[in-house]
């Protein structure tokens, strides 16, 4: 399995295995590189073991409780270190483990993940950036050779959200970088919350069709963008139109097997957007980190197309009822069309700092705030200074800022625009049947149709655009193999 998949979260949330899943995972040729690829964690420990190895399956326990904490969706701290293990003893490793010049049992390497990548580890190779862990041989060393790299103090008697570290440093703009990763998760959660609670109506079609074309055209991780291209195309067949939607109220829907960030996504956690309390921040937080940086990646054509697309997927398919009106008040108090994306990516970051307002006083007075997250008035100081031209303290504790506006534009776009995508790692998320080429295609076709006009005008051309989105497609198709089918989960 590759880490955090669905099988996985599956398989170690289930109480009724009679034997509990190992937290590590289990790599082997055939999984080693995209499984090392595609974790969002920032580094690896990769065991090398013989499954016949005495002194190996003594050491397992140790390497369990260590990897309890990393590991999978119950993970204490996700998305720091992904730990695995690859069995040198099965055949089909012998090269994998010669790549790594395995010398004795266990023998345990630390490293950046894409350094494991097609790469390898010799004895006298003295730049390497994977190395050999020289003092794990219990859960306790191990765990303190990993503090000493992170300079941490992880424990490993740690609960998830107790003893936590959580990186609350709200000046440091680097930790959005991380942010990617929640808004595949996001995502997806957006697309399974939808199908589970059967919000697809003849009514409502129309406005998921536009949400998955600024999804294609700009959203900022590729997985998701192949995933919502996927669907786009084959929209019809996998959520047929009008009399075949009652089929869908059936549960017979095929969209709702559909993986729209591919088949490890959702993992089960969240990094950037973690609360500190179980029931804070995740899925909400992640949802408008994947608005804004939606905001800061149209053009100036696209502003009234992606404005009015927010609008009505928010009022369609977020589930929160308050949140929904609420949002729905505030775009239809927009007056007259948005013509650029600077005031477009304004909006939205002045509709979500009405929402903190807001919810500042009631979370306080409930009690219901993440300590570590409470609501502010966003950016702070600490984050763009030159952001502000005032900050007028009320009596009350509010206060009043002079924004300048240029300013807050600049910070939005690096800070949602570049530093959120800067640590994705995207290589070879494209598998064979389709070609970056086609999807770069697709997505200037997707720009192409979308201009500028009122709302009933742009669902018009968000049907003729995935007509010729889909005839784009399959005439693309004609000269590739044949299309697998869609992942189902
Ligand atoms: C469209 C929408 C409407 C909502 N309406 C309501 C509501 O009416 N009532 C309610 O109780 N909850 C509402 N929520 C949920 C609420 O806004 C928070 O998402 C939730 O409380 C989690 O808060 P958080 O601390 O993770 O920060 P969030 O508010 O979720 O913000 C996530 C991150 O975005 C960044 N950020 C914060 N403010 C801004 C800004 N102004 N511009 C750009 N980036 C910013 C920060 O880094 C922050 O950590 C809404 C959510 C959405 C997506």
């Amino acid at each position: 399995f590759p880490s955090g998949s669905r099988s996985i979260l599956r398989d170690i949330s289930s109480s009724d295995n009679v034997v509990k899943p190992d937290y590590a995972v289990d790599l082997n040729i055939t999984n080693f590189d995209s499984v090392l690829r595609d974790t969002p964690a920032t580094f690896a420990i990769v065991e090398f073991f013989a499954h016949w190895c005495p002194a190996c399956r003594n050491y397992k326990p140790h390497y369990e409780k260590v990897a309890r904490l990393f590991n999978g969706p119950d993970a204490v701290h996700p998305g720091i270190v992904l730990m695995a293990r690859v069995d040198c003893a099965s055949k089909i490793n012998n090269k994998l483990c010669d790549r790594f010049s395995i010398s004795h049992y266990p023998m345990l390497f630390w490293g950046p993940p894409s350094k494991f990548v097609a790469g390898g580890w010799e004895p006298k190779e003295e730049k390497s950036e994977i190395r050999v862990i020289d003092d794990g041989r219990t859960a306790e060393h191990l765990l303190n050779w990993i503090n000493k790299q992170l300079g941490s103090s992880y424990h490993l008697d740690d609960q998830k959200f107790e003893n936590e570290h959580l990186p609350s440093n709200v000046s440091d703009p680097g930790q959005i970088a991380r942010a990617v990763y929640d808004v595949e998760e996001a995502t997806t959660i957006a697309f399974d919350i939808i199908f589970e609670h059967k919000m697809i109506k003849s009514e409502t079609r129309a406005s998921l069709i536009k949400f998955l074309q600024l999804l294609v055209a700009h959203h900022p991780s590729k997985r998701c963008r192949k995933g919502s291209a996927e669907v786009l195309v084959s929209f019809d067949d996998l959520c047929p139109p009008n009399e075949k939607l009652e089929a869908l109220s059936n549960g017979k829907d095929m969209l709702g097997n559909f993986q729209i960030c591919g088949k490890d996504v959702p993992r089960g956690y969240w990094m950037f957007c973690r609360g500190s309390k179980n029931d804070t921040r995740g899925f909400s937080c992640g949802l408008w980190v994947l608005l804004h940086s939606l905001s800061v990646r149209i053009e100036d054509g696209e502003s009234q197309f992606a404005f009015t697309t927010i609008c009505d997927f928010i009022h369609n398919f977020f589930i929160c009822e308050e949140c929904r009106q609420h949002f729905y008040k505030m775009c239809s108090s927009v007056d007259r069309p948005f013509d650029s994306s600077r005031d477009f990516v304004l909006w939205l970051w002045s509709a979500h700092n009405k929402v903190n307002e807001r919810l500042m006083k009631e979370e306080a007075s409930l009690g219901t705030d993440d300590p570590k997250f409470p609501k502010i008035i966003w950016p702070p100081r600490q984050l763009c200074s030159s952001c502000y031209l005032s900050d007028d303290q009320r009596d009350d504790g509010t206060s009043r800022v002079a924004w300048n506006k240029d300013e807050v534009y600049s910070f939005l776009t690096n800070y949602y625009g570049k530093t959120l995508a800067s640590l994705y790692k995207e290589k070879g998320v494209l598998l064979s049947e389709v070609t970056d080429g086609a999807i770069e295609d697709l997505v200037a076709s997707t720009n192409a149709v979308v201009v500028p006009v009122g709302a009933a005008l742009a669902i018009a051309l968000a049907s003729c655009a995935f007509g010729a989105l889909a005839c784009y497609w399959r005439s693309q198709q004609k000269s590739r193999k044949p299309r697998r089918k869609p992942e189902l989960r």
